[in-house]
Parts: structure tokens; C-alpha cells; sequence
């Protein structure tokens, strides 16, 4: 079968700034794969070269196979391919259900809906009414991966969905994330918590300077996460 994500040789741009040099990854259906290293190697740009965001100078990008050479955020999200962003974009004057319903705009068929959404995240059937904006961080970061999920992806994107939050929020996304990936969705985590990758992730590519350094299994052990948080120290 054919991964649901591939970067060939990937070479990517903003204007004159060249980010990506030669990276390769892949993931394959239900997998669980982190993508790790310091601020600034590249990380989110790997995203953004997915989306069409920032711009593919060489290599190849394929999604289920089928290579793009102009990748746009529509075509990822009908390849079943959705980003929860970094900084999590909930559309201020729109409520909980109004983001989670913008989610599904992509039309895909599959297991999510809203009332399953509510019953993974009680806390948002809660607030259904409220402006997104006015949860909090942790409720924000649970809305922002109720809307990717309602877009029924086979792969989600997850840009440092725990940046700025408590340990015990951290605690319920991890969980969250176990379930959704045992119900099968495939998930890329890109992560600075080497404590989340370890009881998320089961294979690992570490990045710097805008290639891929080092790639293999990911264990929950202390070696293992020992040898990723290498990999993040500033
Ligand atoms: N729009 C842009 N135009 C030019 N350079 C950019 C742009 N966005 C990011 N960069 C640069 O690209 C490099 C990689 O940034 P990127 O955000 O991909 O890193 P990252 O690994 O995700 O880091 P962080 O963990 O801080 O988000 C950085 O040097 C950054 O300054």
C-alpha cells in the first residue's frame, strides 16, 4: 500500500530563504510517527511544504501516492491530510461548534461527527455556544483537534499541540491522541515534550537544520527518550 504521506529529496523555500534541504519522510496508514528537533530547524516549513505554503523547489510530495507538484491545503484536506497548526487558528467570532462545523467543510465521509466529537471532548458540548476564543488554552487545543478530526482525516498533522500547556492537559491530549490513533488515524506529531512522544509515537525522524539527522524507533524507555531529548536541547 501506498504511505498516506511522502517527502522525496524535498528542497523548500519562503521567497529567497531556503529551509528544506534533501528531506525525506514517510507515513504510512495508522501509523504513529514524531518529528522532532530545536526551534527553527524546519519543522513547521515540513508542514507548510505539504500545504503549499511555503514553496517546493525540488523533490517529490505525494499523498496516498499520487505526487504533487503545486500542494494547496484543499488537496491535502481531500487526501484525508489535516493540520492542527501550531498557535491552534480558532476563528475568533465563530463558537465551539461553528470551528468544529468548518472542520467538516471538506466533505469526507467517515466516523466523526459533532455529537462524536462531544462525547471524546465533553468540555466543548459544554461550551458549544461560546466564542472559540474565549476557552482556555488546553479547551482550545481540544477544539482545534475536534475540527481536524471532523474533516474524517487518515492523517493528522499535529504542530506542537501542547506548547504552553499544564502538565495535566498534556496528560488528556496524550490520551486523546492514543485514542484517535487506535481507532486507526495515522498522526505525525511535531513535539518539543519528549515524554509525549515516548507514549505516543512508535517511530521517530529528528531534524536539523531543515534535513532529517537521524530516524528510528521510538520505545518507552529512558534510553529512548534519552536519545530524543537530544535531539531538542537548546
Ligand atoms: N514566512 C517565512 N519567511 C521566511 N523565513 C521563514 C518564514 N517562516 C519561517 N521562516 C524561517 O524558517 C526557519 C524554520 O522555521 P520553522 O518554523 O519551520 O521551524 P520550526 O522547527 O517549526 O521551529 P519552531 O519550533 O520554533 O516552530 C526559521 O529560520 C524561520 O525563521
Amino acid at each position: 500500500m501506498n504511505p498516506l504521506l511522502e517527502l522525496d529529496k524535498v528542497d523548500a523555500c519562503y521567497g529567497s530563504a531556503h529551509i528544506l534541504h534533501k528531506l525525506s519522510l514517510k507515513v504510512n496508514a495508522g501509523e504513529r510517527v514524531a518529528l522532532v528537533g530545536r526551534n527553527g530547524v524546519g519543522k513547521t516549513t515540513v508542514v507548510n511544504t505539504i500545504l503549499g505554503l511555503a514553496s517546493l523547489r525540488s523533490g517529490r510530495v505525494a499523498l496516498g501516492g499520487q505526487v504533487f507538484a503545486r500542494p494547496r491545503p484543499y488537496i491535502a484536506a481531500q487526501h484525508g491530510v489535516v493540520v492542527v497548526p501550531q498557535g491552534r487558528r480558532i476563528v475568533a467570532n465563530l463558537s465551539v461548534e461553528e470551528n468544529l462545523l468548518l472542520g467538516a467543510a471538506v466533505g469526507r465521509k467517515g466516523p466523526w461527527n459533532v455529537p462524536e466529537i462531544y462525547k471524546l471532548f465533553p468540555i466543548l458540548a459544554e461550551r458549544a455556544h461560546t466564542p472559540g476564543t474565549a476557552l482556555s488554552g488546553g479547551q482550545q487545543q481540544m477544539l482545534a483537534v475536534g475540527r481536524a478530526l471532523m474533516a474524517n482525516p487518515s492523517l493528522i498533522l499535529l504542530d506542537e499541540p501542547t506548547e504552553g500547556l499544564a502538565p495535566v492537559i498534556v496528560d488528556q491530549l496524550a490520551d486523546i491522541f492514543n485514542r484517535v490513533a487506535d481507532q486507526g488515524t495515522a498522526l505525525l506529531l511535531i513535539e518539543q515534550n519528549m515524554s509525549l512522544v515516548v507514549r505516543v509515537a512508535r517511530r521517530y525522524y529528528a531534524m536539523a537544520k531543515g534535513s532529517v539527522i537521524a530516524q528510528g524507533q521510538v520505545e518507552a524507555s529512558r534510553e529512548s527518550l534519552h536519545d530524543l531529548e537530544a535531539h531538542v536541547m537548546v
